[in-house]
């Protein structure tokens, strides 16, 4: 069985690919969108996490008839009141723009002490496959720093410290993120139902 993995985000997709691997998908071949013929995609406009990546998966599944998951992920800041969100992709205004994206955070978060700076990274996975629809969520609690700090990983991974650790997640391995992250956890409750089909 092929299954799709419907993410333009290149980091993103590394880290999907790398954790199911992990957990070696038998008889599953795993396909990214650009092994498959190019189709339109939906805006992301639902206000949870779980109606984008439901929309993503969708669309992926509808565009090429592959089991397909999505995932729309994001960070959710106490002090922001749970911004950015489903907007940490494009919170500068610039869809995918990490630096910018990581700054303004960064700048917005300025007067606000260290014991107020939690946050969650939150992962939706979406698994479609004709009338089957699956949505799981993964979140990693930890604290925004006042710098960024570390090269591994994307996004918010420069300044965000999880929980139980010293170190950003971008200061991590790949594995130990992995192991630790709202991504890691998303997709392990997402497996399950991965394997159901490929037995079939
Ligand atoms: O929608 P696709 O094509 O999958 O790619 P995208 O980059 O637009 O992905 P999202 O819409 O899910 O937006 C997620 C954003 O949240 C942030 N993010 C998600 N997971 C992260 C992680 O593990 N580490 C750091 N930042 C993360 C990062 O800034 C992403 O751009
Ligand atoms: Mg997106």
């Amino acid at each position: 069985m092929k299954l799709l993995l419907a993410s333009r985000n290149k980091k993103k997709l590394g880290e999907l690919r790398r954790i199911l691997l992990a957990e070696g998908l038998d008889g599953i071949e795993v396909v990214g969108l650009d092994d498959v013929p190019g189709f339109p995609e939906a805006p992301e406009t639902e206000p949870t996490f779980e109606g984008n990546a439901l929309a993503k998966a969708r669309d992926a599944y509808n565009a090429t008839g592959l089991p397909s998951v999505a995932d729309d992920s994001g960070i959710a800041i106490d002090a922001l009141n749970g911004m950015p969100g489903v907007l940490s992709a494009r919170w500068s205004g610039a869809h995918g723009d990490d630096e910018a994206n990581t700054r303004l955070v960064l700048g917005q978060l300025r007067d606000v002490p260290d014991e107020r700076r939690g946050a969650a990274f939150v992962c939706t996975a979406a698994f479609v496959n004709g009338d089957v629809e699956t949505v799981v969520r993964g979140e990693w609690r930890g604290t925004i720093t006042r710098e960024p700090r570390g090269t591994n990983g994307f996004g918010y991974d420069p300044v965000f410290v999880p929980e139980g650790h010293d170190v950003t997640s971008a200061e991590l391995s790949p594995e130990e993120k992995d192991a630790l992250s709202h991504r890691g956890r998303a997709l392990r409750l997402l497996l399950p139902h991965l394997r159901e089909p490929a037995r079939g």
